[in-house]
């Protein structure tokens, strides 16, 4: 047993002197009773006579002193080391700006993605969305330079969303979709001049211009696949993948993978990609002239294809009123070779709200009857069964989400009662019921909603156990759904076509197992020391 009193040995003081540097808690005992016991409560080290103590106290040999020192910092060394080497280096961002031209309306997308992470992709998002005010880009036909314009607003906001030390460097796309596509078609020096009035207009800013061009159908179905899949980590991860249902102003696409398509059959319809080294086959296909806007032209030429003054149309509401100029509603190529002869300036459009009529005039303007391939959806166009889930976005969402039928779960027939019941109330109580909403928008949600379900029923062949693995989306995860993020990936290369190297671990990971490693080695360390560690005992000390 080692107790030491000191002052025993040095006979210095009458009052004894504890030196008892183990035990911090021990005090000195009650002044006349130095042997009582004090309260030290357990071990307890009584020092040696200090010129015993540096020969017997290991802790002051100065080897013991310099090698605690030295692993001490050997260990705070190696996790600081550790630490800063895989930190992740400040987050620094690139960008990438996409304008998507609309039949309807451009809108201006930013993303942006940590400067370190360019070719391990699953890491872009949208940093910041603009509506263009005004219409789109191709009803700018007539006076070309008010497009380019009409893109200032939003690209000054983009330049202050945009750090100016990245501007140069930012890529600037922009991607034009149906309305250009039907401007093309049917004046193609028109849309011509639109282009040139809105790449003069963009390449004043201070980005990476690309240059503005019209995407073509597939790549919109495509690019709508690849962003969805992107946004919900399917690709990365290699999991199952999502179709996409878009319904835009003048056309619609839908693309999903089957397992009963290999692209073989209508090879048009195939889209092939290889992205984080899995190979994908994409059923895809866009339906021109059949987005919302250009379906409902469609179907208001099916009910005056005699040049009628007043029609009665089932699919607005009853008490509600229109007249329409018969050369407006021509004027689109989707319905332009039927306009009859000898019409009159303009008809009167009289709503009667009526689902089941309605359902049957958006039926007559799908052709059923033709197919040349084992399966089609209509128009003779070829298409597998839908299999999976799928994402339905743009204006089906912005449809479903105003009638409050986004719940896939909720039958197709309690769908379609709803449907009646919505389209057969007066217009007077729906503009009461929404006084804010745009009336241009209200009138047309019964027309909506019932062309949308036609288009996924009858049109794609969705059945009531597949109708419900719809999900109608707006955005994922922060970014909106659409074929705008697909596009910038695919352009800027920022999807490796085999899967990056994955480190071992991630960097929290990294840094706990270093620590913990660094501290056993400490613990390892005291515990080799522990023949010359000084003891100490409960029992009261005896002197
Ligand atoms: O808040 C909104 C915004 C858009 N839309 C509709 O959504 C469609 C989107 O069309 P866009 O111009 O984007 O598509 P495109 O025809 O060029 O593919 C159009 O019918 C719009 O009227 C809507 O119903 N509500």
């Amino acid at each position: 047993m080692l107790g030491y009193l000191s002052h025993l040995e040095t006979g210095q003081t009458n009052q004894p002197l504890y030196l008892f540097p183990m035990c911090p808690h021990f005090h000195h005992p009650p002044p006349g009773n130095p042997l009582a016991s004090t309260s030290c409560p357990s071990v307890c080290l009584l020092p040696p006579p200090l010129s015993e103590m540096k020969e017997k106290n290991p802790w002051h040999t100065p080897v013991t002193i310099i090698l605690t020192v030295i692993g001490v910092i050997a260990i705070v060394t190696l996790v600081t080391v550790a630490v800063l080497q895989n930190k992740p280096i400040q987050q620094k961002y690139k960008y990438g700006i996409v304008l998507d031209a609309g039949s309807s309306h451009t809108a201006v997308y930013i993303y942006e993605w940590p400067a370190e992470k360019d070719n391990n992709t699953g890491r872009v998002q949208q940093k910041y969305s603009c509506k263009v005010k005004g219409k789109g880009i191709s009803s700018y036909a007539d006076e070309p330079q008010k497009a380019g314009e009409s893109l200032r607003e939003c690209m000054f906001e983009a330049k202050k969303q945009v750090p100016k030390n990245r501007h140069g460097e930012t890529p600037l796309y922009l991607g034009a979709t149906a309305g250009m596509r039907l401007l093309n078609l049917d004046d193609s020096s028109a849309s011509n001049k639109v282009f040139q009035a809105v790449e003069e207009a963009l390449q004043r800013f201070p980005f990476s211009f690309q240059g503005a061009r019209i995407l073509s159908g597939q790549e919109e179905g495509a690019f709508g696949w690849v962003t969805i899949n992107y946004l919900s980590d399917r690709l990365k991860q290699g999991l199952e993948t999502t179709g996409a249902l878009d319904l835009g102003g003048a056309s619609t696409q839908i693309s999903f993978v089957s397992d009963s398509y290999n692209g073989l059959e209508s090879p048009k319809n195939s889209v092939n990609f290889r992205l984080y080294g899995n190979d994908y086959h994409v059923y895809t296909h866009s339906f021109l002239c059949y987005g919302k806007d250009q379906a409902l032209g469609l179907a208001l030429a099916h009910q005056t294809k005699s040049g009628p003054r007043t029609i009665t149309d089932p699919c607005f509401h009853p008490g509600y009123t229109q007249t329409k100029n018969y050369s407006i509603l021509y004027d689109s190529p989707c319905v332009s070779e039927r306009k009859p002869q000898e019409a009159p300036l303009s008809f009167t459009l009289s709503g009667s709200g009526n689902f089941t009529k309605c359902h049957e005039v958006i039926k007559s303007v799908f052709d059923f009857t033709s197919c040349n391939y084992s399966r089609c959806s209509f128009n003779g166009v070829f298409q597998p069964t839908p299999q999976g889930s799928f994402g339905a976005f743009s204006a089906y969402y912005f449809v479903m989400k105003f009638l409050n039928l986004t719940d896939t779960s909720t039958s197709i027939e309690v769908v379609r009662e709803k449907l009646m019941e919505y389209c057969a109330t007066p217009w007077t109580k729906i503009v009461k019921q929404h006084p804010k909403v745009d009336q241009k928008y209200l009138s047309e949600y019964c027309f909506s909603g019932t062309y949308i379900l036609t288009l996924l029923i009858e049109g794609y062949n969705f059945t009531s156990e597949t109708y419900s693995k719809i999900e109608f989306i707006k955005k994922i995860k922060g970014s909106d759904a659409g074929w705008t993020l697909g596009y910038m990936l695919n352009l800027t290369n920022m999807i490796p076509a085999e899967a990056p190297d994955s480190p071992l671990l991630p960097h929290a990971g990294y840094v706990s197992i270093v620590t913990i490693i660094a501290i056993l080695l400490f613990a390892l360390f005291i515990l080799s020391l522990r023949p010359v560690w000084p003891t100490c005992s409960k029992q009261p000390q005896i002197v």
